[in-house]
């Protein structure tokens, strides 16, 4: 059986608002508080981050500190690897969803010749490039870096040299540059997107199941067909932002919350059903942010919820 090694990897310097890079601790605490010795059973890491860039000038105005993001996704990269080398199965606690690439570059050059499919469950597309973005803010591109796709017929800003070295190092992260392909990137509860997104979500025939449309067809119909959308796929990467689920139900923990998202019983359905394909090479969840939590630490303990959920399933399907 393959041993689950936590990864802990808080950074925030992706994100526009500070905090989630508190978001591991908060969901460590969150298990401590609930009696359980969840951290005290699986082996971890902790990553080194460069969170003293917030204090740094910016001149990259259309892709933040992305210098240091980019050192940060190189060494979750390795990671990664490393990890899934040792035949372990990495579990990704991140603080902003920037850290996605890193994640991916890991899983896809542990297995060059392998076809990975993502899984990404959040709110936001995430599939901006510095030319798109509205903010500048790392955490909204990671996919669009994964792609190897800058949108260029939705151009909007001009980027200056220094950004365009640092995002196509980013881009290239490992030697290999598209890491994923459009069509093995399905979307679970995607609902606050800006219009480059749309036209390049539309473009690629990329499959958003909207929390409405799991609600109406039913979650095993959607997740059968997530299956056979990815058959192609050797490998699938989870990526579970907390912002899919709804900011109103749940709580506001989180940089961009959202309202009308999944709940937690629809997450674990989701990544567990998934899991169970046999495929699932990496998980990670992303942007708990206890600073910003209006129930107290409520977002990290429904993390926590679904962190220890998923784990089990993990283990069982490794078991097999
Ligand atoms: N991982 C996230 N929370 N992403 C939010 C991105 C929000 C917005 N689309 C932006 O690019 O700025």
């Amino acid at each position: 059986m393959k041993k689950i090694n936590i990864i802990k990897n808080r950074s925030d310097i992706g994100a526009g608002t500070r905090g989630s890079d508190l978001g591991v601790d908060a969901i460590e605490i969150a298990a401590i508080n609930a009696n359980s010795d969840f951290f005290n059973c699986y082996e971890y890491s902790d990553l080194e981050t460069a969170n003293e860039a917030v204090y740094e000038k910016q001149e990259t105005l259309y892709a933040l500190r992305v210098g240091k993001v980019l050192e940060v996704c190189e060494r979750l990269s390795i990671a990664v690897k490393l990890c899934l080398k040792e035949e372990k199965f990495p579990l990704v606690l991140s603080g902003d969803h920037s850290s996605a690439l890193g994640s991916i570059s890991g899983v896809k050059c542990a297995n060059p010749d392998k076809r990975v499919g993502v899984v990404w469950i959040d709110a936001h597309a995430d599939i901006h490039s510095p030319h798109t973005t509205p903010s500048g803010n790392i955490h909204g591109m990671p996919l669009a870096a994964a792609l190897a796709d800058d949108n260029m017929d939705r151009k909007v800003n001009e980027v200056s040299e220094t950004t365009h070295k640092n995002w196509e190092a980013m881009k290239s992260i490992g030697g290999i540059s598209p890491k994923i392909k459009h069509e093995d990137l399905v979307y679970f509860g995607v609902r606050d997107t800006e219009e480059p997104e749309d036209y390049t979500i539309a473009k690629n025939g990329i499959k958003n199941y909207k929390v409405e449309e799991v609600r109406y067809r039913g979650m095993e119909v959607c997740l059968a067909e997530t299956l056979d959308r990815l058959k192609h796929c050797d490998l699938i990467y989870i990526s579970f932002d907390v912002d899919s689920m709804d900011c109103d139900l749940i709580s506001k923990g989180t940089g961009t919350p959202v309202s009308k998202g999944f709940d937690q019983h629809e997450i674990k359905q989701i990544i567990n059903g998934v899991i169970k394909s046999g495929k699932v090479a990496c998980v990670e969840i992303v942007e708990v942010n206890p600073c910003l939590d209006n129930k107290g630490n409520v977002m990290a303990e429904t993390a926590f919820e679904v962190l220890e959920n998923i784990t089990k399933t993990i283990e069982e399907v490794n078991i097999k």
